[in-house]
């Protein structure tokens, strides 16, 4: 059996006895009831994933996927495709926004080449960076599929690869970097959504007026041009999608065969969890969505998952694994909700009249 079936089999349901017993604890918790509201649905679902009444995550990692868009040649991004190495060398140097929010929180910050459009390999070689690189970027996706199907399934075992490799963690964040990827991104969004082209596109890292006006247009294209079948995820990565995107897919399909929680950041990253949400639908009960983005497709995708209110709004619209990483913070105060505040009975204080 291959990699991506033989992990898939070992994804299961969150723990139902494990729930109810952090739910039980949580009822009797010396504060008025549920008054720490969504922290303490949050410990539900940890409980659950990590079929434990004590979590711990103090192995923390966000894994910041990097690869190039051949639809850049489109003019859909702000800015050129050089950007995606130069920001590669960025987090290695620890200068970037993803290295100071991980830093911050006491997360690694771990850079895959999934596909970047340029030599990284005395980054690799030297440990820097891991190479799972499946080609130098996406084919022209205005044109004609991103991918052959063989090489969506490599990015996608290729993430589950890097999951395994993070066994011994106990909570991921998943993280993005390439030139032009909010296109395939609201792509995917339009198709597993079914939503119109114009409420799931936004101008990713600033387009003005006039560039957004393209940008849809050339979605508009990208959709006519490749039509999959929206139930084959699978078949949507490689018509519209990103190596980064099917790293992310791959990496929540890993974490949740593990029993890991991960913490899904943005636009892009969400476009992976949707990819592994069609591959396999449980997935979805080890995935937190961790912020929601300015992106206005993120909402439609974020519902899709379970997730109508992400646990931060904080008008993010980075990617690169910051939202998940500032949701860490949520993740260990969850954690301290279901393990340190005392019951009435442990505490000795009195219960409401009625
Ligand atoms: C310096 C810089 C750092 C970034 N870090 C993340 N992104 C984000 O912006 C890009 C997507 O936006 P678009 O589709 O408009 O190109 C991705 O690389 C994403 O990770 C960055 C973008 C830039 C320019
Ligand atoms: O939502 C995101 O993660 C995002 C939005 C714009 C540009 N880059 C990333």
């Amino acid at each position: 059996m291959k990699l991506l079936e033989k992990t898939c089999r070992d994804i299961f349901p969150q723990d139902s006895e494990m729930r109810a017993a952090a739910k039980a604890r949580l009822d009797q918790l010396a504060l008025p009831h549920w008054a720490l509201g969504d922290l303490m649905d949050l410990a539900i679902e940890l409980a659950g994933m990590t079929r434990s009444m004590s979590p711990s995550f103090k192995r923390k990692a966000v894994v910041t996927m990097a690869g190039d868009h051949g639809v850049v040649a489109e003019g859909v991004s702000k800015f050129p495709q050089e950007v995606t190495p130069q920001m590669v060398a960025n987090f290695v140097n620890g200068g970037a926004g993803i290295n100071a929010l991980a830093r911050q929180v006491g997360a690694e910050v771990l850079v895959v080449d999934m596909g970047v459009n340029s030599d990284l390999s005395a980054l690799s070689a030297a440990g820097k960076i891991i190479d799972k690189k499946v080609g130098p970027g996406t084919n022209n996706i205005a044109r004609g599929p991103a991918m052959s199907i063989a090489a969506a399934r490599r990015a996608v075992e290729a993430g589950i690869e890097v999951a395994q490799s993070l066994r011994e963690y106990d909570l991921l964040g998943t993280g993005d970097m390439g030139i032009g990827n909010t296109t395939p991104s609201s792509a995917i969004a339009a198709v597993l959504t079914g939503r119109p082209v114009e409420e799931v596109t936004g101008r990713g890292t600033g387009l003005n007026d006039e560039q957004y006006r393209r940008k849809i247009n050339v979605l508009e294209q990208i959709l006519q041009v490749n039509r999959p079948d929206p139930s084959n995820g699978l078949e949507v990565l490689a018509a519209i999608g990103g190596f980064e995107i099917g790293g992310i897919a791959g990496l929540i399909i890993g974490a949740a065969a593990q029993r890991q929680p991960v913490l899904v950041d943005g636009l892009i990253s969400t476009a992976g969890a949707l990819i592994a949400y069609r591959i396999e639908p449980f997935v979805r009960d080890y995935i937190i969505c961790a912020h929601r983005s300015v992106e206005p497709g993120h909402k439609y995708m974020q519902e899709m998952l379970g997730w109508p209110r992400p646990l931060l709004d904080l008008n993010l619209r980075l990617g690169e694994g910051t939202g998940a990483a500032l949701a860490m913070n949520i993740v260990e105060a969850a954690r301290a909700v279901l393990v340190d505040i005392a019951t009435f009975a442990e505490a000795a204080v009195a219960q409401a009249d009625k």
